[in-house]
């Protein structure tokens, strides 16, 4: 038998392992790296935080990835080297933490990669009759193989669209095994750069069904406009939306987007929510005065305001859930407030209370995705039928 396959074969049978979770997501901070432990598998998971980390962008990094993330047409030849020079990148990240955390390569039973989506297109967006839902997400996994010595799964939205799903949110499947409570109706809000949700029923209330769904903007709307006007990467603790006004004609004009209309199931990203949408609906409307910090404060009830009716609209009026919040968005006290406001019957807790830190939780997310691919049966995705799939493609150190 092949050396790696052989590994491989073991590391599926261990009843706990070592797995490296990173996930590079829309906002471009950074890299964060969650070193998990994971025992079990299916609703037997169990998992354990035992390290994590952002490995901030630099300045330099964060401007050569905005040249094709979300850009719908960009240099071929720097998709190419971006998708090799990336996947470089995160196997030196991961060398380098280790380093810090005194953990031997040799200890690490697997790298399970989310890579950098550089382009987000759902049918509901590409508007294509005839094609598919598609996504891209680069950072080659055979690049983090070599760097790091280690057996590394990748790529792990390509069987979700395969298989007939839009290729996110996927988050969803994971909080099932690992979240759902037999007493408790839950919500698991993650505001990123775009907000999503696991709607989790408590196993009692026959009438609702899990629900997943990407709300809309979360941060990414915020910090595209703190930028432009601020040159700032992101409103500190909101502290530029506290000076600001809400202008509520101006969030009228931006919650006309038929987007926020659409059913379930449905999903999107900053190809569709960025500072020309935001220029296009307020032009629409006349609107061209706001001041900067007012546009911010409206910005950021746009993210309250969707994400509390999207919830409202998936939760049985009787029964309000708890809300349990991660992301970066849970830094920012304004969004938090507005979001306890808007849902006045819902308790709103840290995903912490429940989970693990919150700014890890994607990172897990994608830790656990591989441990069911290797040791696992999978993931339903399609309520109406019993089959199983596992997601990511393996990449060998030799
Ligand atoms: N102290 C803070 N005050 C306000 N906002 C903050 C703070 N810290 C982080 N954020 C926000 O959180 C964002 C990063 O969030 P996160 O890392 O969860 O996003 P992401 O994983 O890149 O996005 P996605 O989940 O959509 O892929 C920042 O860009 C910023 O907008
Ligand atoms: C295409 C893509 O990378 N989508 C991300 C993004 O970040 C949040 C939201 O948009 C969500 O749909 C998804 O990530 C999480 C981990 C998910 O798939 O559940």
């Amino acid at each position: 038998m092949n050396s790696s396959v052989q590994k491989l074969h073991h590391v599926a049978q261990k009843p706990s392992s070592k797995i490296i979770g990173l996930m590079s997501g829309t906002s471009l901070d950074g890299l964060d790296i969650a070193l998990c432990e994971i025992s079990g598998n299916g609703r037997e998971t169990t998992v354990s935080l035992e390290e994590f980390i952002t490995k901030s962008y630099d300045e330099h990094t964060k401007r050569y990835l905005q040249k094709i993330v979300s850009v719908p047409e960009v240099s071929l030849k720097n998709v190419c080297l971006q998708h090799s020079w990336l996947g470089d990148l995160h196997g030196e990240l991961v060398l380098e933490v280790l380093d810090e955390w005194g953990v031997n390569p040799t200890e690490i039973d697997c790298i399970a990669s989310h890579g950098q989506t550089i382009y987000h297109a759902p049918k509901l967006q590409h508007g294509q009759a005839d094609m598919p839902n598609a996504t891209l997400q680069i950072g080659d996994g055979d690049h983090i193989a070599q760097k790091t010595g280690i057996i590394t799964l990748s790529d792990f939205r390509q069987k979700h669209t395969a298989c007939g799903g839009q290729g996110a949110p996927m988050a969803a499947l994971v909080d099932q095994i690992l979240y759902a409570h037999n007493n408790e109706e839950r919500i698991l809000l993650n505001i990123g750069g775009i907000a999503n949700f696991t709607y989790l029923p408590a196993p009692s209330n026959t009438h609702q069904k899990t629900a997943t769904i990407d709300t809309g903007p979360g941060n990414t709307l915020i910090d595209t406009a703190v930028n432009k006007y601020f040159n700032k990467p992101f409103d500190t603790d909101g502290e530029i939306a506290q000076q600001g006004s809400v202008q509520s004609e101006a969030l009228q004009a931006l919650l006309t987007d038929p987007y926020f209309q659409q059913p379930l199931p449905k999903t999107t990203g900053p190809e569709q929510f960025n500072l020309s949408w935001i220029n296009k609906k307020l032009d629409q409307k006349g609107i061209d005065n706001l001041a900067p910090k007012d546009l911010i404060a409206t910005l950021t009830q746009l993210t309250i305001k969707t994400i509390s009716e999207s919830i409202q609209k998936v939760i049985s009026k009787n029964s309000p859930p708890t809300l349990y919040i991660s992301g970066g968005g849970l830094h920012n006290p304004v969004l938090m407030n507005g979001l306890a406001e808007q849902l006045p019957n819902c308790q709103i807790k840290n995903f912490a209370s429940i989970g693990c830190n919150p700014d890890a939780k994607e990172a897990v997310v994608f830790a656990v995705l591989a441990n069911e691919t290797l040791s696992g049966d999978g993931f339903m995705i399609d309520p109406d039928s019993s089959e199983k799939i596992t997601f990511g493609k393996i990449s060998f150190p030799d």
